[in-house]
Protein backbone atom coordinates (compact mmCIF):
# COMPACT_ATOMS: atom_id res chain seq x y z
CA UNK A 1 0.00 0.00 0.00
CA UNK A 2 2.88 2.39 0.70
CA UNK A 3 4.73 1.81 -2.78
CA UNK A 4 7.42 0.99 -4.57
CA UNK A 5 9.73 0.70 -1.42
CA UNK A 6 7.66 -1.49 -0.03
CA UNK A 7 7.02 -3.98 -2.91
CA UNK A 8 10.72 -4.15 -3.98
CA UNK A 9 11.53 -4.80 0.12
CA UNK A 10 8.91 -7.86 0.35
CA UNK A 11 9.98 -9.08 -3.30
CA UNK A 12 13.31 -9.90 -1.75
CA UNK A 13 12.16 -12.04 1.15
CA UNK A 14 12.26 -15.25 -1.06
CA UNK A 15 9.31 -15.82 0.59
CA UNK A 16 6.74 -18.73 -0.99
CA UNK A 17 3.26 -18.14 -1.38
CA UNK A 18 0.70 -14.95 -0.04
CA UNK A 19 1.44 -13.90 3.24
CA UNK A 20 -1.28 -15.12 5.86
CA UNK A 21 -4.56 -13.57 5.35
CA UNK A 22 -4.93 -13.07 9.58
CA UNK A 23 -2.49 -10.23 9.05
CA UNK A 24 -4.90 -8.75 7.30
CA UNK A 25 -6.48 -5.03 8.90
CA UNK A 26 -10.72 -5.00 8.99
CA UNK A 27 -12.17 -1.19 9.19
CA UNK A 28 -15.54 -1.52 9.69
CA UNK A 29 -17.51 1.31 7.34
CA UNK A 30 -20.66 2.77 7.67
CA UNK A 31 -24.24 0.37 6.64
CA UNK A 32 -22.52 -3.02 6.97
CA UNK A 33 -19.96 -2.58 4.92
CA UNK A 34 -15.98 -3.38 5.55
CA UNK A 35 -12.93 -3.23 4.15
CA UNK A 36 -9.56 -5.84 5.21
CA UNK A 37 -6.38 -4.54 3.88
CA UNK A 38 -3.82 -6.15 3.73
CA UNK A 39 -0.13 -4.62 1.76
CA UNK A 40 2.20 -6.65 0.22
CA UNK A 41 0.30 -9.40 0.19
CA UNK A 42 1.84 -11.22 -3.03
CA UNK A 43 5.37 -11.99 -2.84
CA UNK A 44 7.11 -11.78 -5.88
CA UNK A 45 4.18 -9.43 -7.16
CA UNK A 46 6.18 -7.31 -10.11
CA UNK A 47 7.90 -9.98 -11.99
CA UNK A 48 3.69 -11.11 -11.29
CA UNK A 49 2.65 -8.16 -13.26
CA UNK A 50 5.41 -8.32 -15.77
CA UNK A 51 3.77 -12.29 -16.59
CA UNK A 52 0.34 -10.80 -16.73
CA UNK A 53 1.22 -8.36 -19.08
CA UNK A 54 2.90 -10.30 -21.27
CA UNK A 55 0.43 -13.46 -21.45
CA UNK A 56 -2.67 -12.18 -20.50
CA UNK A 57 -5.02 -11.70 -23.62
CA UNK A 58 -6.27 -8.33 -23.06
CA UNK A 59 -9.30 -6.87 -24.67
CA UNK A 60 -9.86 -3.10 -25.39
CA UNK A 61 -14.37 -2.99 -25.19
CA UNK A 62 -16.68 -0.18 -25.83
CA UNK A 63 -19.82 0.67 -24.33
CA UNK A 64 -22.90 2.18 -25.33
CA UNK A 65 -23.40 5.59 -23.54
CA UNK A 66 -26.70 7.52 -24.80
CA UNK A 67 -26.27 7.64 -28.27
CA UNK A 68 -22.02 7.40 -28.53
CA UNK A 69 -20.00 4.32 -28.26
CA UNK A 70 -17.09 5.17 -26.12
CA UNK A 71 -14.30 3.39 -25.18
CA UNK A 72 -13.66 1.55 -22.26
CA UNK A 73 -10.31 2.99 -20.85
CA UNK A 74 -8.72 0.17 -19.73
CA UNK A 75 -8.21 -3.41 -20.95
CA UNK A 76 -9.94 -6.43 -19.73
CA UNK A 77 -9.91 -9.94 -19.04
CA UNK A 78 -12.72 -12.25 -17.46
CA UNK A 79 -11.85 -15.63 -16.07
CA UNK A 80 -15.34 -17.47 -15.97
CA UNK A 81 -15.61 -20.30 -13.06
CA UNK A 82 -13.77 -23.45 -14.18
CA UNK A 83 -11.29 -21.78 -17.00
CA UNK A 84 -7.90 -22.03 -15.92
CA UNK A 85 -5.94 -18.71 -14.68
CA UNK A 86 -3.34 -17.06 -16.52
CA UNK A 87 -0.75 -17.52 -13.70
CA UNK A 88 -0.10 -20.03 -11.02
CA UNK A 89 0.50 -17.45 -8.53
CA UNK A 90 -3.11 -16.77 -9.08
CA UNK A 91 -4.47 -20.12 -7.98
CA UNK A 92 -2.24 -19.79 -4.54
CA UNK A 93 -3.71 -16.52 -4.29
CA UNK A 94 -7.22 -17.59 -4.87
CA UNK A 95 -6.64 -20.62 -2.40
CA UNK A 96 -5.82 -18.20 0.14
CA UNK A 97 -8.44 -16.35 -0.35
CA UNK A 98 -10.96 -19.55 -0.05
CA UNK A 99 -9.22 -20.98 3.01
CA UNK A 100 -9.09 -17.62 5.09
CA UNK A 101 -13.05 -16.53 3.60
CA UNK A 102 -15.39 -19.25 3.24
CA UNK A 103 -16.32 -19.29 6.61
CA UNK A 104 -17.90 -16.46 6.26
CA UNK A 105 -18.53 -16.33 2.76
CA UNK A 106 -20.25 -19.83 3.25
CA UNK A 107 -19.00 -20.12 -0.71
CA UNK A 108 -15.83 -20.07 -2.85
CA UNK A 109 -14.61 -17.63 -4.80
CA UNK A 110 -15.36 -18.15 -8.42
CA UNK A 111 -14.32 -16.19 -10.96
CA UNK A 112 -11.33 -13.93 -11.85
CA UNK A 113 -11.83 -10.18 -13.62
CA UNK A 114 -8.32 -8.33 -14.53
CA UNK A 115 -7.98 -4.78 -15.50
CA UNK A 116 -5.12 -3.30 -17.17
CA UNK A 117 -4.57 0.03 -16.62
CA UNK A 118 -2.08 1.35 -18.80
CA UNK A 119 -1.20 4.84 -17.42
CA UNK A 120 -3.29 7.40 -15.48
CA UNK A 121 -5.75 8.03 -18.07
CA UNK A 122 -7.31 4.93 -18.01
CA UNK A 123 -9.37 4.51 -14.91
CA UNK A 124 -13.03 3.05 -13.81
CA UNK A 125 -15.96 5.47 -12.62
CA UNK A 126 -17.82 5.85 -9.91
CA UNK A 127 -19.66 2.01 -9.11
CA UNK A 128 -20.74 -0.81 -7.16
CA UNK A 129 -20.13 -4.48 -8.20
CA UNK A 130 -24.12 -4.99 -8.74
CA UNK A 131 -24.41 -6.96 -11.69
CA UNK A 132 -25.96 -10.16 -9.79
CA UNK A 133 -26.17 -10.99 -6.33
CA UNK A 134 -24.19 -7.91 -5.26
CA UNK A 135 -27.23 -5.43 -5.80
CA UNK A 136 -29.05 -7.41 -3.01
CA UNK A 137 -26.92 -9.68 -1.21
CA UNK A 138 -23.88 -9.13 1.28
CA UNK A 139 -21.06 -10.84 -0.41
CA UNK A 140 -17.39 -9.99 -1.03
CA UNK A 141 -14.84 -8.84 -3.94
CA UNK A 142 -11.57 -8.99 -3.16
CA UNK A 143 -8.87 -7.35 -5.57
CA UNK A 144 -5.11 -8.05 -5.50
CA UNK A 145 -2.99 -5.18 -7.50
CA UNK A 146 0.51 -5.15 -9.27
CA UNK A 147 2.71 -3.23 -10.75
CA UNK A 148 2.53 0.60 -9.95
CA UNK A 149 0.06 1.97 -7.16
CA UNK A 150 -3.30 3.68 -8.20
CA UNK A 151 -5.48 4.74 -5.73
CA UNK A 152 -9.17 3.12 -5.03
CA UNK A 153 -11.19 5.52 -3.38
CA UNK A 154 -14.77 4.41 -1.78
CA UNK A 155 -17.51 6.35 -0.96
CA UNK A 156 -21.18 5.71 0.87
CA UNK A 157 -23.57 5.92 -1.86
CA UNK A 158 -25.80 8.10 0.12
CA UNK A 159 -23.30 10.87 0.55
CA UNK A 160 -19.71 11.22 3.32
CA UNK A 161 -16.50 10.85 3.53
CA UNK A 162 -14.42 9.22 0.58
CA UNK A 163 -11.81 6.94 1.56
CA UNK A 164 -8.33 6.53 -0.35
CA UNK A 165 -6.02 3.38 -0.54
CA UNK A 166 -2.77 3.70 -2.45
CA UNK A 167 -2.80 -0.48 -3.83
CA UNK A 168 -0.09 -1.88 -5.90
CA UNK A 169 3.08 -3.91 -5.93
CA UNK A 170 0.95 -7.31 -3.97
CA UNK A 171 -1.62 -5.32 -1.86
CA UNK A 172 -5.19 -7.25 -1.04
CA UNK A 173 -7.95 -4.57 -0.47
CA UNK A 174 -11.80 -7.20 0.12
CA UNK A 175 -14.52 -5.08 0.07
CA UNK A 176 -17.29 -6.77 2.18
CA UNK A 177 -20.36 -7.17 3.90
CA UNK A 178 -22.80 -4.37 2.03
CA UNK A 179 -20.10 -2.88 0.08
CA UNK A 180 -21.26 -3.70 -3.53
CA UNK A 181 -24.86 -1.84 -2.80
CA UNK A 182 -24.23 1.14 -0.07
CA UNK A 183 -20.71 2.04 -1.03
CA UNK A 184 -18.97 2.83 -4.04
CA UNK A 185 -15.58 2.32 -5.59
CA UNK A 186 -13.35 3.70 -8.26
CA UNK A 187 -9.90 4.40 -9.65
CA UNK A 188 -10.18 8.49 -11.12
CA UNK A 189 -7.59 9.42 -13.66
CA UNK A 190 -4.44 10.46 -12.47
CA UNK A 191 -2.57 13.93 -13.69
CA UNK A 192 0.95 12.27 -11.87
CA UNK A 193 2.59 10.20 -14.12
CA UNK A 194 1.36 6.92 -13.42
CA UNK A 195 2.87 3.42 -14.33
CA UNK A 196 0.78 0.44 -15.14
CA UNK A 197 -1.22 -0.89 -12.95
CA UNK A 198 -3.13 -4.66 -13.10
CA UNK A 199 -6.31 -5.62 -10.40
CA UNK A 200 -6.77 -9.12 -10.42
CA UNK A 201 -10.96 -9.09 -9.08
CA UNK A 202 -11.69 -12.52 -7.48
CA UNK A 203 -16.04 -12.83 -7.36
CA UNK A 204 -17.66 -15.60 -6.08
CA UNK A 205 -20.01 -16.87 -8.46
CA UNK A 206 -23.48 -14.66 -9.77
CA UNK A 207 -21.31 -10.98 -8.76
CA UNK A 208 -19.64 -9.15 -10.84
O1 LIG B 1 -8.97 -1.98 -10.46
C1 LIG B 1 -9.54 -2.01 -9.39
O2 LIG B 1 -8.94 -2.10 -8.32
C2 LIG B 1 -11.05 -1.91 -9.34
C3 LIG B 1 -11.75 -2.59 -10.48
C4 LIG B 1 -13.22 -2.62 -10.29
O3 LIG B 1 -13.77 -1.96 -9.46
C5 LIG B 1 -14.05 -3.52 -11.12
O4 LIG B 1 -13.56 -4.06 -12.11
O5 LIG B 1 -15.24 -3.69 -10.79
FE1 LIG C 1 -15.72 -2.72 -9.05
Amino acid sequence: MTGVFQGSLLDCTGEDGPRPLGSARRTRLAHGAWIDVLPGWIPGADALFERLLATVPWRAESRRMYDKVVDVPRLLAFYEEGSALPDPVLDKAKAALDAHYTPELSEPFRTAGLCLYRDGRDSVAWHGDQIGRGATEDTMVAILSVGAPRSLLLRPRDGGETIRHDLGHGDLIVMGGSCQRTWEHAIPKSGRAAGPRISVQFRPRDVR
